[in-house]
């Protein structure tokens, strides 16, 4: 592990110095979006640029009621696109890795997702979410109910996008969608599903988009488009959106 990351960020150093930065891409606020720098008000944007993305604690509210599933997650970009992924999941004691190319593991040992192709015999994973808009709650349950009655074998929720992401990474549960959560939610975990087999898109069956907030992970692609019929979509406000203006 140590060594994946020691791999990559001399890869960002080698890179950096390609294009004559003297930058270092360690300390260079600019090459990171983590949660807790984006809440003291740093930018959260996206470039091409070696991006470290960080969630410290990914599953707040489980680690303060003490609910078992807890992780960290570092995700690392080159051109908007993830590189390396890590997810701790620190009360499982798992450690998954991912490296582009590179495929995708829990403890040093191969992960592959689900082959259940059939939607009728799934785990769905998904998030309430922390949004209590009506109109966002209206819409989850709308999901939800839709997703249960189609029937599946059932829908789960760890409380963390990126034990989520490991699920599917696993073939635990065959898809995961959620809106509203970040981008240093599901930058490290969504690579662990790529890796393993899996795929990645937007709720609607576009292309992922690691800034947009929405995201829907599946062992395959027809399980995926099965959700997308069933999912009632809502746009949360962007991770790059500018800040709102102030009077
Ligand atoms: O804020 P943290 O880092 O704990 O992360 C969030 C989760 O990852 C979401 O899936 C989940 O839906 C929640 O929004 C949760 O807050
Ligand atoms: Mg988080
Ligand atoms: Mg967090």
């Amino acid at each position: 592990m140590a060594d994946i990351l020691q791999n990559v960020m001399d890869h960002a150093v080698a890179v950096a110095r390609k294009a004559g930065e003297v930058r270092h891409p360690y300390k260079d606020p600019r090459w990171f979006i983590g949660e807790e720098s984006v809440a003291a008000g740093e930018p959260s944007i996206l470039t091409d640029d070696p991006t470290w993305i960080i969630d410290p604690i990914d599953g707040t509210t489980n680690f303060v009621h003490a609910f078992p599933f807890v992780a960290i997650s570092i995700g690392f970009t080159i051109n908007k696109r993830v590189e390396v992924g890590v997810v701790y999941s620190c009360l499982e004691d798992k450690m998954f890795t991912a490296r582009r190319g590179g495929g995708a593991f829990c403890n040093g040992e191969p992960l592959q997702v689900s082959d259940q192709t059939d939607v009728h015999r799934s785990i769905i994973a998904t998030e309430f979410g922390s949004n209590r808009d009506p109109e966002v709650v209206d819409k989850i349950f709308s999901s939800l109910r839709n997703i249960l009655s189609l029937p599946v074998h059932g829908v789960r929720g760890a409380g963390t996008a990126a034990v989520n992401l490991s699920l599917v990474a696993s073939g635990c549960v065959e898809a995961y969608y959620e809106m509203g959560m970040h981008v240093w939610d599901i930058a490290a975990g969504s690579l662990l599903v790529l890796e393993a087999g899996g795929i990645v898109m937007d709720v609607d069956g576009g292309d992922a988009d690691l800034m947009s907030r929405r995201i829907l992970a599946a062992n395959n692609r027809s399980v995926a488009l099965r959700l997308v019929e069933q999912i009632a979509p809502y746009r949360p406000d962007r991770d790059d959106a500018p800040p709102a203006a102030c009077d």
